[in-house]
């Protein structure tokens, strides 16, 4: 399988010493990877430094064998990306909204659109503004803005903040659909545990800004109860580590 994202030695400290360390992880072709952490690990500054919205103090990022700080349009090329809250035009549609983004992606016509509206629900409210949408429909059209060319590869910073039910489920419906149809491979960062447990084949656990952790799902749930408990039990053991130090 392909290497589609390559991160080596990854750090980012902000001035208030936080941040990431030494992160270096592989992602394959096909593999939907579940970023989990408590609040503050370090998540999102992982997946803002691989999509370029921040750059790294040390280490090197690869997507698509492209070296991110050289070759960014070419590494990104293939990728879409949902992090923190989506930032709107308000004052446009969500129809309008995706044709401003369609601008970016030249293969993009209005059939494909309309497809990813009705993919995530919002066919019906298309023609309303999106200073009237509630936080979970703003989230829903962030989902369909990061799908919308096709990518290869889609990174999700919680992707199910703010959506009801249906909606979650529509979303764990949606990234089986693209992973098992198209073979496209997602790297999402989310709280949701047991949405991950049964959308992700790998998993990685960032404590305090560091990997700590990684490994197969199917290989965990056969030495664990549920992903959480293997979570809850690799934070203890974290614990006891810093204690002991
Ligand atoms: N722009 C910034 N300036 C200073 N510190 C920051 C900045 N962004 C993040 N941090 C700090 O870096 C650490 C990692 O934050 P990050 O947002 O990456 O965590 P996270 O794992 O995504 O958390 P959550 O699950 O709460 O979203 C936190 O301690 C946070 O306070």
């Amino acid at each position: 399988m392909d290497i589609i994202l390559e991160t080596a030695h990854l750090t980012k400290v902000y001035g208030n010493n936080r941040g990431i360390h030494d992160m270096s992880l592989q992602l394959h072709e096909g593999d939907v990877y579940g970023l989990l952490g408590p609040n503050g690990a370090g998540k999102t500054t992982f997946l803002k430094l691989i999509t370029g919205l921040i750059r790294p103090d040390q280490g090197t990022i690869s997507l698509f064998n492209a070296n991110l700080a050289e070759q960014f349009e070419q590494g990104m090329q293939h990728v879409g990306s949902m992090i923190e809250s989506a930032d709107f035009h308000e004052f446009l549609t969500a129809w309008q909204y995706l044709e401003l983004v369609a601008r970016f992606y030249p293969a993009v016509t209005p059939k494909r659109i309309e497809e990813v509206l009705d993919l995530v629900g919002l066919l019906k409210v298309r023609k309303e503004k999106i200073k009237g949408y509630s936080t979970g429909m703003k989230q829903k059209l962030a989902l369909a803005a990061a799908i919308l060319p096709e990518p290869k590869f889609v990174i999700l910073d919680e992707p199910t903040n703010g959506l009801d039910i249906e909606g979650t489920v529509m979303f764990r419906k949606l990234i089986k659909q693209l992973s098992e149809e198209k073979g496209t491979s997602f790297l999402i960062s989310s709280h949701m545990i047991h949405e991950l447990e049964q959308l992700c084949n790998r998993v990685g656990i960032v404590v305090e800004g560091h990997l700590k952790k990684e490994g197969y799902v199917s290989e965990l749930l056969k030495s664990n109860q549920s992903l959480e408990q293997f979570y809850i039990d690799e934070l203890q053991l974290s614990k006891e580590e810093k204690d002991c130090a």
